[in-house]
């Protein structure tokens, strides 16, 4: 019935379950298992889940490399919970913060054959919630005990599906870079967070518009961080798009690449270890760059928006907004706020991540 919760709902109570250590449930073609985030698991729900039958602890590929854990399934691998390891273990294998300190985690046994689908799902989901990216599974035939249920054929799918936005309102902003300046606020039917577009002028929606794509960071934004070159970026979009009297900034709530600002702040302490920001992110179990540039390209959609000078230094933009259909007319660099305490950072991501500097 019309009532009855549809899978992009179920699935953002299931993140906000495993975000505050609940178990959700997986039901698959082939079976039912119990997932409960490595994170956020309490030692007496991993006592409960060990009852129920052999729990793995799910890790990226990436993870399981650093780990020195064979991943035979591919991006992800299923590693063995031994007898007697505890939520110890469990949160060191998961968390990378204690990797230098005490390195010999292994040998690690990792599972090979039989049908890791529900294995991989479950990551993903974990990952979907911001928290570190590694789940203890463990197969499920009870009831359901109020836990939350996902019909694991539909999540796949819908994790895999664009977000749908709602405008949700618009209002004038005067701002000190441009007087003329509406902020509008986007919702994702998903549950997640919101994004906003910052229209500066009344831009021609027949040419292409100066637009920047800025990725939330708090720490650059509104601290005034020297490690990242964000704030000054932002900044210097709204000017320019305000002495030519037009354009759009859109502020998407993808912070840390995607990673969550929880995430990016692990990444942090592992690049005061030394690690470049890639690096950290692979040791976290992340790929370099988790964000989701569809987004972007629905909001200009929806503005009116279908070709943009874009203010920016990474090409993958540029390619990912061609690949949604926005025409990119032009790229217009944006080098600003390059200090001492970024400049190994900006020459990472020149050198690994293909930005121009
Ligand atoms: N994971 C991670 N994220 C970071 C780090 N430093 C900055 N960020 C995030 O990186 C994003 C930077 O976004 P952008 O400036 O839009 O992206 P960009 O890919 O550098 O491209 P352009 O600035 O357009 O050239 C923000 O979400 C920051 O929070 C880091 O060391 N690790
Ligand atoms: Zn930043």
């Amino acid at each position: 019935m019309t009532l009855t919760p549809d899978i992009a709902e179920i699935l953002a109570r299931a993140r906000a379950d495993l975000r505050m250590g609940v178990p959700v449930r997986l039901d698959g073609a082939e079976g039912r298992v119990l997932v409960l985030a490595a994170e956020t698991a309490s030692a007496a729900r991993l006592a409960a889940l060990r009852a129920a039958g052999p729990v793995d602890l799910v890790l990226t590929a990436r993870r399981a490399e650093t780990l020195k854990a064979r991943a035979y399934d591919g991006d992800v691998a299923r590693v063995v919970l031994p007898g007697d390891a505890g939520l110890d273990w469990v949160q060191a294998l998961a968390d990378p913060a204690d990797d230098l300190g005490s390195p010999m985690k292994g040998p690690l046994e990792t599972r090979r054959g039989g049908d890791a689908g529900l294995h991989r799902l479950a990551v993903r989901l974990v990952k979907s919630a911001r928290i570190l990216p590694a789940a203890l599974v463990v197969p499920w035939d009870g009831a359901s005990d109020g836990l939350t249920a996902v019909p694991a054929e539909a999540a796949a799918v819908q994790l895999d599906a664009a977000a749908v936005l709602d405008h949700v309102v618009s209002a004038r902003v005067p701002l000190r870079a441009a007087e003329k300046a509406r902020l509008h606020v986007f919702r994702p039917a998903d549950g997640s967070e919101e994004h906003y577009a910052i229209e500066i002028g009344r831009p021609d929606r027949a040419a292409p518009v100066l637009a920047r794509l800025h990725s939330a960071c708090f720490t650059g934004d509104l601290l005034g961080s020297l490690k990242c070159d964000c704030g000054p970026q932002l900044n210097a979009a709204l000017a320019q798009m305000g002495a030519e009297g037009a354009g759009v900034l859109l502020y998407l709530n993808q912070e840390g690449r995607g990673i969550g600002l929880a995430n990016k702040m692990r990444a942090y302490a592992l690049q005061d270890q030394g690690f470049d920001t890639v690096e950290a992110n692979h040791r976290l179990g992340f790929e370099d760059d988790e964000r989701d540039f569809r987004l972007g390209a629905a909001i200009l959609r929806k503005l009116g928006f279908g070709a943009v000078r874009l203010m920016t230094n990474n090409p993958a933009k540029i390619a990912m907004m061609e690949a949604c259909g926005i025409a990119v007319a032009e790229r217009v660099p944006l080098k600003v706020g390059h200090t001492a305490e970024n400049a190994a950072y900006l020459a990472t991501k020149a050198a690994k991540s293909g930005h121009l500097l």
